[in-house]
């Protein structure tokens, strides 16, 4: 048994539009995305999907909502990552590029899917809408989507 790793991904959107960052280092390089990260010892999921929209694009939310719960496995890893996705309406700052993420705002009609993960078109529909989402995808590589599953769901627990 390996415990999942514990990851958050948050998107601060407005009515028509929804800021992504372009990943500059590490996991994910090259694609945009929300902004989030490893949760880490002795913090709560919820710190640190907080912390980390804070630290990569300056931003505080301030109506954080949880919407949606990811889980990822890749062929040949036994650790499966679970990535806690959140929304929020309500922000304080100014977007501002950190050295992992340039942040940028998109309309929601023009979400460059195919700069993203691969999952991220099936399930972003379901955010959009404010529905709350469950779902899982096996990956060969971080291009090729195996197999998934991903529904609707009323709660999250
Ligand atoms: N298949 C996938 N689709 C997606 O949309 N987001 C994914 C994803 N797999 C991982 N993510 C997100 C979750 C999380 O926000 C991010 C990965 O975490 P990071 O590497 O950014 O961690 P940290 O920000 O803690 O980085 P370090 O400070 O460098 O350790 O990518
Ligand atoms: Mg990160
Ligand atoms: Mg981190």
């Amino acid at each position: 048994m390996v415990a999942n790793k514990l990851l958050t991904l948050v998107f601060v959107r407005e009515p028509t539009r929804i800021l992504l960052g372009l990943k500059k280092r590490g996991f994910g390089m090259g694609r945009w995305n929300g902004f989030g990260g490893k949760v880490e010892t002795g913090e709560t999921i919820i710190q640190a999907a907080l912390r980390e929209l804070q630290e990569e694009s300056g931003l505080k939310a301030k109506n954080l909502q949880e919407v949606g719960l990811l889980k990822f496995e890749f062929v040949g890893d036994p650790q499966l990552l679970e990535v806690h996705v959140f929304t929020s309406s309500e922000y304080e700052g100014k977007p501002t590029e950190s050295s992992e993420m340039k942040p940028q705002w998109y309309d929601i009609d023009s979400i460059p899917f195919d700069k993203m993960w691969p999952d991220d078109k099936w399930w972003f529909p379901l955010l959009l809408k404010g529905s709350k989402f469950s779902g899982y995808f096996l990956f060969e590589g971080h291009d090729d989507v195996l197999n998934y599953t991903l529904e609707e769901v009323d709660s999250l627990n």
